[in-house]
């Protein structure tokens, strides 16, 4: 049997960060994701909001090469990526953050953003030239004060708060110098403080950087997006400006847990 024909993406966003068609994904009976398109820019900010389950992350795991999707297309920096590694995706200038820490918890902060500096993904047997190279030493040192990490050089890991480490993954992943950044809720946990530090970190952010956000904290998910997709059992449900999302019914009657269509 042969397999459906692939959606196809139009030439016209061929020089699009992102373009994707048709994409699903499916975990046994579970649509995740559901037959979604979505269109990205250079240098945008795009919030995804939605309920839980809505199959944000799902659709941030498949972007990202951590998921393979059980139908539709990803078209990244004008190249067909729908069957790469994540590797090679992030050789393309794809970062993320996870919604779980991936830092190495036994290094110091300093050795983490260092490994960062390296390269994608970093390798720890890198550190071992770390001395010398004063060079990388200092650029992890500017990273860390980016967000108020800068007396944390020397601090483990495993020391630092919760809000702590999702800052220094935020910055690991500035540090990688990405063409696509997608974080996967970066205002999870944090303190008052901090997410005021983090609206400041992203909304200062060169536009040289295309900017993904899964986000519950509407307030940073509304200022930080410019254009805002939300999702509800797997599908785009809404895309448009924050005022739209702010005065739609649509995400009022999801957000109070009924269905999209108002039952
Ligand atoms: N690895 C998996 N195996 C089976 N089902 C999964 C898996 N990952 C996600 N799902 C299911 O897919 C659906 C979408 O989940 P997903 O985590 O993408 O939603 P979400 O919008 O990110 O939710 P949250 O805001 O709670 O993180 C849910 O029904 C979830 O149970």
């Amino acid at each position: 049997m042969s397999a459906p024909p692939e959606p196809a993406v139009p030439a016209s966003h061929a020089d699009a960060v992102l373009a994707i068609r048709g994409l699903d994904k499916r975990f046994g009976g579970v649509r995740a994701v559901a037959d979604l398109d979505l269109d990205i820019g250079h240098g945008e900010r795009v919030s995804v909001i939605g309920p839980n389950g809505a199959g944000k992350s799902t659709l941030f795991n498949v972007i990202a090469g951590d998921h393979r999707p059980t139908g539709g297309r990803i078209v990244m920096f004008g190249t067909d990526i729908t069957g790469e590694s994540t590797r090679k995706r992030a050789h393309r200038g794809l970062a993320r953050t996870f919604q779980t820490s991936k830092l190495f918890s036994t290094l110091t902060v300093g050795d983490n953003l260092y490994l960062a500096l390296c390269g994608r993904p970093g390798s720890v047997r890198r550190l071992r030239n770390a001395n010398r190279d004063r060079a990388r030493r200092a650029r992890a040192a500017e990273f860390a004060e980016r967000v108020g990490l800068g007396e944390r050089l020397r601090t483990e890991v495993g020391e630092l708060s919760h809000g702590e480490q999702r800052q220094l993954e935020l910055v690991m992943a500035l540090a990688t110098q990405p063409r696509l950044l997608m974080l996967d809720e970066p205002a999870a946990g944090l303190s008052p403080a901090e997410r005021g530090g983090l609206m400041d970190v992203l909304t200062s952010l060169d536009r040289d950087v295309t900017l993904l956000l899964i986000e519950h904290d509407m307030d940073i998910a509304l200022v930080v997006g410019e254009r805002v997709v939300v999702m509800a059992d797997g599908e785009k449900v809404l895309e448009g400006g924050p005022d739209t999302v702010r005065s739609s019914d649509l995400v009022r009657r999801i957000y109070l847990g009924g269905a999209p269509d108002g039952r």
